[in-house]
């Protein structure tokens, strides 16, 4: 049985996770965390999203060291906020406790104190900006696409809900990424993030990343190739968050799996690479 803790518990991912491993045979919900000195404290976290009691209640995030003790997780899920969930990941590997994070957001500074926590405790992480399959298999794609479309110019558009208080995604940013590595290229350089006034003619360079935001839209991106005469696009559209939600169970399986104070990844739970 896989006892896992959950942040962000009653947010919109958050939620739908929990009500995802109530319905699985191999994990159980031990803790429900929420942002520190929630409303929501000691109420349970079933009654707070809707399913009934389960028998969980909502403990606050300031509390997070003596829940872990006391409800000894194997692993904690994480999808609450950048400036939150960099105390959350480092209390965590301090107590032992594996992680499965899915916040976006992180600086590069960030980034490495949460691979420097993860090495110095040992413990084993995944870490992804979207944990959809699809959107790994998308990755993927766009990888091989770079390879051979070095000369097109590269546009990125993620559009998501009015909520979403990042920008661009995670997704965006890590399509970003994988492009800019497959050409050579430094994105701190060559990311262009929107554009206004008189900007002058397009490096050749250049990757551009858009972000659109608007309604419930669940998570939209597209690649954008552009050469002369044509253009490629590929699309990923998600249409329900459980196709991130799905990505997650995979995830908590894996990482009991994985290597201890390595960092892994979507496409390592899924043996893409
Ligand atoms: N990796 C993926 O597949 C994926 C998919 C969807 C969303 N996300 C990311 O997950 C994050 C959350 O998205 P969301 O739509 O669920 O947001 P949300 O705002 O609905 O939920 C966040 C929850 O975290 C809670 N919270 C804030 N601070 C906390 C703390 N210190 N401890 C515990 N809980 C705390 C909030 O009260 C809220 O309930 C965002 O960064 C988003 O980009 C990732
Ligand atoms: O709803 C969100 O917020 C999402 N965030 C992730 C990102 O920033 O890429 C994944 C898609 C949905």
């Amino acid at each position: 049985m896989i006892d896992v803790a959950v942040t962000g518990a009653c947010g919109r991912m958050g939620s739908k996770i929990i009500k995802t491993i109530l319905q699985q045979e191999d994990m159980n919900v031990v803790a429900a965390i929420e942002a520190p000195n929630s409303s929501m404290e000691g109420k349970d976290v079933g009654e707070l999203i809707g399913i009934g009691e389960i028998g969980v209640e909502v403990t606050g995030a300031e509390k997070l060291k003596q829940t872990l003790e006391t409800k000894k997780p194997d692993v904690l899920v994480d999808f609450t906020i950048a400036k939150a969930a960099i105390g959350t990941i480092k209390t965590c590997a301090e107590c032992g406790v594996n992680l499965v994070v899915g916040t976006t957001g992180f600086t590069d500074e960030q980034m490495a104190e949460i691979r420097a926590a993860v090495a110095a405790n040992n413990i084993k992480a995944v870490i992804a900006p979207n944990m959809a399959v699809g959107v790994n298999v998308f990755f993927k794609v766009i990888k091989d696409l770079a390879k051979i479309l070095g000369d097109y110019d590269v546009e990125i558009i993620e559009a998501h809900h009015k909520h979403k208080k990042d920008a661009p995604s995670g997704t965006a940013v890590r399509a970003a990424e994988i492009i800019a590595e497959q050409l050579n290229r430094n994105l701190d350089e060559v990311g262009v993030y929107g554009r206004k006034g008189i900007v002058g003619e397009r490096k050749a360079d250049e990757i551009g990343i858009h972000a659109v935001r608007g309604g419930d839209i669940v998570g939209d991106h597209t690649v954008l190739f552009a050469g002369e005469g044509e253009r490629i696009e590929i699309v990923h559209r998600a249409q329900s968050r459980q196709s991130f939600v799905t990505g997650v169970m995979k995830a908590l399986r894996y990482v009991l799996t994985g290597e201890e104070g390595k960092i892994s990844d979507m496409s390592d739970v899924l043996g893409l690479n």
